[in-house]
């Protein structure tokens, strides 16, 4: 049995809000201006709704302006793709997020290339996710690079080691594998068609859990002393959050897992923001 090490996410997050923080308050002084992003909702999801109110709340903390735009479940697509042009076009607005999940029939791919590239904070663009790939600067997105900014909070190298990632979506798995290949890391994207799961994420020295599935990483599923790094936000009946990780199964096995909530989460919400006092200190010097 290994002690199995909390993988928090509160200090790192603290940290890049303080960045975003002094980012905001010198554009406030030099240059009259407030960051400000804009958060784009057309889900009832839950735990989308945890993602806006900690996008709320930690705004604040950082001095961001933050606004929601609510639209119906059942939005068309052309009333998204409008709405998202507007926000593009208005010069006020440094920010533009989407959340997903979106209304039956919409493509977060396709929708998400109405915002402006300069201004898309989670790197939702199609563009966004081509230069990443390519190597060029872009804005990954906020939870794939939360994953990384976590690893290295907690001083753990990524350098020639094995990574298995399973999920892969185009918010978390392809755009974090992209980022771990930078980082010279051995990467194995796994998904709902991987023949053997336990064989490819057991032989794995890290195992990203970004498959939307509550518990369905177990003890089983790792080698010995692995890094665990859990990204799911599934819901619970009580109404709170449970990850991907079945944390009771891999304690003693795992010699860390990040814990859901307070983990991934809050070093997401923190990189939002990070993000978008960059993209309007990048607005500002642009204007100058
Ligand atoms: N375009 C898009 N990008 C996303 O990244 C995205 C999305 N859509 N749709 C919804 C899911 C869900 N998600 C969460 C992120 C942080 C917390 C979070 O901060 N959770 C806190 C708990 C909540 C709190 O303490 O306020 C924690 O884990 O400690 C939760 C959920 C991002 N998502």
């Amino acid at each position: 049995m290994t002690e199995t090490v909390p993988l928090t996410g509160a200090a790192p997050a603290a940290v890049l809000r303080d960045e975003a923080r002094e980012i905001a308050e010198r554009l406030v002084r030099e240059a009259g201006v407030q960051p400000r992003l804009v958060v784009v909702v057309a889900t009832e999801d839950e735990s989308t709704a945890w993602y806006v109110r900690s996008i709320t709340r930690a705004a604040a903390k950082a001095g961001i302006a933050c606004d929601t735009v609510r639209l119906p479940s059942n939005a068309e697509a052309a009333e998204i793709r409008k709405q998202l042009a507007a926000l593009s076009d208005d010069p006020s607005v440094h920010g533009v997020i989407l959340q997903t999940p979106l209304p039956p029939g919409t493509s977060a791919a396709d929708l998400a290339g109405a915002i402006a590239p300069e201004k898309d904070v989670d790197g939702a663009n199609p563009l966004s996710l081509g230069r990443l790939a390519a190597g060029l600067p872009a804005f990954a997105p906020a939870t794939a690079e939360a994953v990384v900014s976590l690893l290295d909070a907690h001083g753990i190298g990524l350098a020639g080691r094995g990574v298995a990632v399973v999920g892969r979506s185009t918010v978390v798995g392809k755009p974090l594998a992209h980022l771990l290949l930078d980082r010279d890391a051995t990467v194995t994207v796994c998904h709902s068609r991987t023949a053997d799961l336990a064989a490819a994420t057991g032989s794995a020295d890290i195992v990203v859990a970004a498959a939307g599935r509550a518990g369905l990483i177990t003890a089983a599923h790792l080698a010995p002393g692995a890094i665990v790094v859990d990204v799911g936000t599934n819901p619970t009946e009580d109404g709170g959050l449970t990850g991907d990780v079945d944390a009771r199964s891999v304690a003693g096995r795992a010699a860390a897992l990040s814990p859901v909530p307070g983990g991934v989460g809050p070093v997401t919400t923190a990189l939002l923001l990070q993000h978008t006092a960059l993209a309007a200190s990048r607005a500002v010097a642009g204007h100058q």
